[in-house]
């Protein structure tokens, strides 16, 4: 059987201020279905691109500049847009750190998520039943609303429930947690967790939260300037690391860190480790 995700080797880049910025360099992921894979690293290593990666879904300055992706066994850069969005619809689930930005400012909750269900059941009975699955209370007067109506948990509520609305096989999860207070996440986090295993979903959980990713994940990914520096149960990366910078990660022990702490930049100092690793890497030549 194929992985659900296999990432081989690729480069994408960004222009930036006369340079370009090298956020994945060579990275390499391969997950099979049913895994449930935490993907950590800090700010700038990659995560985001990466997951984006997994539908196509990048901004229009990101240029792939190398290496292979299938998801679900599908060449995905080779895609006709037809192909692409059916991939998305039948098959990817994906929740941003932002919700409010992702939602339509100009309809309301109720039409986005028919939009979504396109050619499932969408009558009202259905919709309620889709809020009702991430535990939004009054689900008949939220299907009336518009986003700037609702609180930042309500809308990632509502984006949980979109992603989860068509059953899908991969979930990608970007720091869904990240904008909420911290006396919910964990309930948001346990909610995400529950409804992606009685789908039968793959996760990929991007966090910055290492209590979450040794609660919930049975693999730990751990990115580091563009590439998967380390990889493995979850329980053998956080507790025996082998690479230095999953070493000063884990120092910041799971079971000693309070609830939504970020993995800073501190730990780690590649100069002193003799390893050459910035961060986000500058590509020499200047724009493309
Ligand atoms: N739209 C963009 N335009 C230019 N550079 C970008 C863009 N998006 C990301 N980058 C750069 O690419 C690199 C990787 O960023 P990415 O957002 O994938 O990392 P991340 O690990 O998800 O970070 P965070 O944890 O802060 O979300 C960073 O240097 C970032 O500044």
């Amino acid at each position: 059987m194929s992985p659900i995700i296999d990432i081989e080797n690729v480069t994408i880049e960004y222009p930036g201020n006369g340079a370009r910025v090298l956020a994945l360099d060579g990275a390499t992921l391969r997950v099979d279905a049913g895994e449930t894979v935490g993907l950590v690293g800090e700010s700038g290593s990659g995560k985001t691109t990466l997951g984006l990666l997994a539908g196509r879904l990048l901004p229009r300055s990101a240029r792939v500049t190398g290496g292979q992706l299938r998801i679900d066994g599908q060449d995905v850069l080779a895609l006709d847009d037809q192909r692409l969005r059916a991939l998305r619809r039948e098959c990817l689930g994906y929740i941003p750190q932002d919700p409010v930005a992702a939602l339509d400012p100009t309809m309301r909750i109720g039409r986005q998520l028919e939009l979504v269900l396109h050619g499932l059941p969408s009558d009202t009975a259905s919709l309620r039943h889709h809020l009702d699955s991430v535990q939004i209370s009054e689900p008949d007067r939220v299907l009336r609303l518009f986003p700037h109506e609702i609180s930042g948990g309500m809308a990632q509520r509502v984006m949980i429930a979109m992603a989860m609305a068509r059953t899908p096989r991969l979930l990608v999860a970007d720091e869904p947690t990240a904008s909420l207070d911290s006396h919910v996440r964990t309930e948001v986090t346990k909610l995400i967790f529950n409804l992606a295993a009685k789908a039968g979903a793959t996760v990929l959980w991007l966090s910055h939260d290492l209590r979450s990713v040794s609660r919930w994940c049975e693999r730990v990914v751990v990115m580091y300037g563009g590439k998967v520096m380390e990889d493995g149960p979850a329980a053998q990366v956080l507790r025996h690391p082998t690479h230095p910078y999953t070493i000063a990660l884990a120092a910041s022990d799971p079971a000693r860190a309070e609830p939504g702490q970020r993995i800073g930049t501190r730990p780690f100092d590649p100069a002193a480790s003799g390893t050459e690793m910035p961060s986000a890497k500058l590509a020499v030549g200047g724009g493309r």
